[in-house]
């Protein structure tokens, strides 16, 4: 079977939703299905492209890549509050072993996407998840003037600008690959309880 791997994240202008995109792009090109959600914030309508993510939907994937907007310096409260809903997931361990990595689109540099991306894999670790990165192996990483990093793919949006650069895009490919490679070499080892 096809790893399924969930795609989370939460957009409101369109930028984070481009690389969740790109995300799904990679996770396709290397065997697996990427399954688009979102959660809804208060007051705001719910996405009219893909399903908000229920907490039970969890147990059954093989990996989760998350993305959010930068919110001074963080994640937006959207996702914060969804990983609340947890708990009886964490109980369980049903995704700890499972691979995991983060994305985020900010509208300029140096103003939190690395935050946003490492505290962003803090409830995944919670979880006991295996967090991935993007290694500087790949070009994108090395080559950008714009978003991309070792800690997770991302896009500087300026002014609202939800065109991804190459570097970006290819960055986020590259990220939804590795995470469904982890995913395929990862499953029958996490299916024995050794992660
Ligand atoms: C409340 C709020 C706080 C924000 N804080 C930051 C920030 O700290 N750093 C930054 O680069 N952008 C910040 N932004 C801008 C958004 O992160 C940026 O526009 C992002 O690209 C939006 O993503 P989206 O297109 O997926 O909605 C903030 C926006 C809002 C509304």
């Amino acid at each position: 079977m096809r790893p399924q791997i969930i795609v989370l994240y939460y957009s409101r202008n369109g930028g984070t939703q481009k690389l969740a995109d790109a995300i799904a792009t990679g996770i396709t090109q290397a065997g697996g299905d990427a399954l688009l959600r979102t959660v809804a914030a208060a007051g705001e309508p719910a996405s009219a492209r893909d399903l908000a993510l229920e907490p039970d939907e969890l147990g059954p994937c093989d990996g989760l890549v998350m993305g959010s907007p930068v919110r001074f310096g963080h994640m937006a409260s959207a996702l914060q509050q969804f990983w609340e809903r947890t708990s009886s997931v964490w109980l369980k361990g049903q995704l700890q072993g499972k691979p995991a990595a983060v994305f985020t689109s900010g509208s300029s540099m140096h103003s939190g996407q690395e935050s946003t991306l490492l505290a962003m894999g803090v409830p995944l670790l919670h979880h006991g998840m295996m967090l991935c990165g993007i290694p500087y192996t790949e070009p994108a990483i090395q080559q950008t003037q714009s978003g991309g990093s070792p800690y997770g793919a991302s896009h500087v949006s300026h002014q609202q600008q939800t065109k991804l650069s190459e570097h970006e895009y290819q960055a986020a490919v590259a990220l939804g690959k590795r995470v469904t490679y982890a995913a395929t070499a990862l499953k029958p080892l996490q299916q024995q309880g050794k992660l």
